[in-house]
């Protein structure tokens, strides 16, 4: 088959290389020229581990093409997959307005019988506004057909995710459509579910806002498990036995991040808001991860008896989770400000992500080449993202290089017998019996 995308962020760019890993011929645009400029040479402009190989297998065998021609790119596109940015607005509620662009950027292009696929996170009720949108724009002789698509991928593990997904969702009111949809990805073998439009609308924020409560409920146990000393990992491990519970999505840490969960949680609660339909825990669920992203400094401070001016804090990863480079709404950004308001020196090491965080968080923190160096004449350790780098650093070595060894564990990471068998060491982790020896 014939597919166009529009955006080619982690969403546009999986599904197009996925899409072509299984014998489409895929068009990817966007209206970045230096994302196009990067891809057309088969370098990837996300940090996504095992892209660029699949992207220079695809681009190599011709099944996969980058444009930011419209006109080039959609011609003879039997789907046109949008897949732009539907970040926040400052009300919670999701800013259309790169959807609704891309909507008139492809109605100037469409033929008869194109399927439009919206693959974005929108809010119920989208697909009918993007295709009057389009209707209004497009010659008068073409109908249009929408069917909603959501996604469902995880960054870092975005291919596999596309590839190996445990299902899809396929929302549509025209049964041809949904058919097709349906064919274009039956290659994959994954399970399609076939819904109305607005059932698969709901389907994705009902999913985000469920795992992000799970991660919420887990942090509000953890806290109670420090209080009463019980240990979190054993408690979610004991719980996620259990299959109604599963063991997923039950690590304790310092609260979720990221582009999907900060901003679907609030643009679902914005919609409640708007039908007035009464929907508290999503409340709850937000304002208990606003408060554990500060967790780590309110211990630190309680440890520093409320100074921490002039110590210096080793905050060892930056982006939201591992394998990503991506900081959008990573707690490391909340914590850097707190750390920053109590007047403590902070250096920050991270694998990939140090660049992007230059420019979110700015010059207010330094940033180190090496771990190394980020843990030298620390006070502290807080550890923020647990890349693999971080989780196997030697816990010996902190005490050669430390004044003496603090470490504040955001992501319960390190191994808890090792850290017994070192001598003064003060280990905080999340939800477990600190350890001081
Ligand atoms: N990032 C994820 O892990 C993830 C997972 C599932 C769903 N989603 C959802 O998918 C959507 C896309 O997310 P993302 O992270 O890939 O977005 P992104 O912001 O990283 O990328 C969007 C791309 O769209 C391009 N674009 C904007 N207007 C365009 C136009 N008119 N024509 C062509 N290209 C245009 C932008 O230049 C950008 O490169 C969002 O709704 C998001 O909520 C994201
Ligand atoms: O047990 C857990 C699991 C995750 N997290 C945190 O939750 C956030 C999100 O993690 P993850 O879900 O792995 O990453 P995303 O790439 O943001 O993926 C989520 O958001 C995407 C965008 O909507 C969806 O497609 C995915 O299904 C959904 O998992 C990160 O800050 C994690 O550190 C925890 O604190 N504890």
């Amino acid at each position: 088959m014939k597919v166009a995308i529009l955006g080619t962020g982690y969403v546009g760019l999986s599904t197009g290389v996925s899409l072509s890993e299984i014998g489409h011929h895929v068009c990817c645009i966007d209206v970045d020229e230096g994302k196009i400029s990067l891809l057309q040479q088969g370098i990837s402009p996300i940090y996504e581990p095992g892209m660029e190989e699949f992207l220079a297998r695809n681009i190599a065998a011709g099944k996969l093409r980058f444009t930011t021609s419209h006109r080039e790119g959609l011609a003879g596109a039997e789907i046109v997959i949008l897949a732009v940015g539907t970040p926040q607005r400052d009300d919670g509620s999701a800013d259309l307005t790169y959807l609704e662009e891309a909507a008139k950027d492809l109605a100037a292009h469409l033929i008869q019988g194109t399927i439009v696929v919206i693959k974005s996170t929108v809010p119920v009720g989208t697909n009918d506004e993007i295709r009057k949108i389009i209707e209004t724009n497009c010659h008068e002789d073409v109908s249009v057909e929408m069917v909603a698509n959501p996604e469902f991928l995880r960054q870092g593990s975005a291919l596999k995710d596309t590839l190996e997904a445990d299902r899809i969702i396929i929302g549509s009111e025209n049964q041809q459509a949904a058919s097709k949809v349906k064919e274009m990805y039956s290659p994959l073998k994954v399970p399609c579910m076939m819904t109305s439009i607005r059932s698969a609308e709901m389907i994705k924020y009902a999913s985000n806002a469920f795992l992000a409560t799970k991660i919420s409920f887990i942090n509000a146990v953890a806290n109670l498990c420090e209080a009463v000393g019980a240990d979190v990992t054993d408690v979610a491990k004991g719980m996620g036995m259990d299959k109604r519970i599963g063991n997923h999505f039950l690590q304790a840490g310092i609260g979720y991040g990221g582009s999907c969960f900060p901003k679907d949680v609030k643009a679902l609660w914005h919609t409640t808001r708007k039908h007035d339909v009464d929907f508290g825990v999503l409340a709850e669920t937000m304002r208990v991860n606003d408060e554990q992203q500060v967790l780590l400094v309110k211990k630190a401070l309680k440890r520093f008896d409320g100074h921490l001016s002039g110590k210096k804090i080793a905050l060892l990863g930056l982006s939201f989770k591992p394998d990503t480079d991506d900081m959008r709404e990573a707690p490391s950004i909340k914590i850097s400000q707190e750390l920053n308001k109590h007047g403590a020196q902070v250096v920050a090491y991270d694998p990939v992500a140090t660049s992007n965080a230059k420019r979110v968080i700015g010059e207010k923190i330094t940033y180190a080449d090496n771990l190394l160096e980020a843990i030298t004449d620390a006070d502290a350790v807080f550890v923020v993202t647990e890349w693999q780098e971080i989780k196997q650093l030697d816990i010996a070595l902190l005490g050669k290089v430390m004044k003496k060894v603090i470490v504040f564990d955001g992501r319960n990471c390190f191994d808890e017998e090792k850290i017994h068998s070192c001598k003064n060491i003060e280990y905080y982790p999340i939800g477990r019996p600190a350890i001081i020896t």
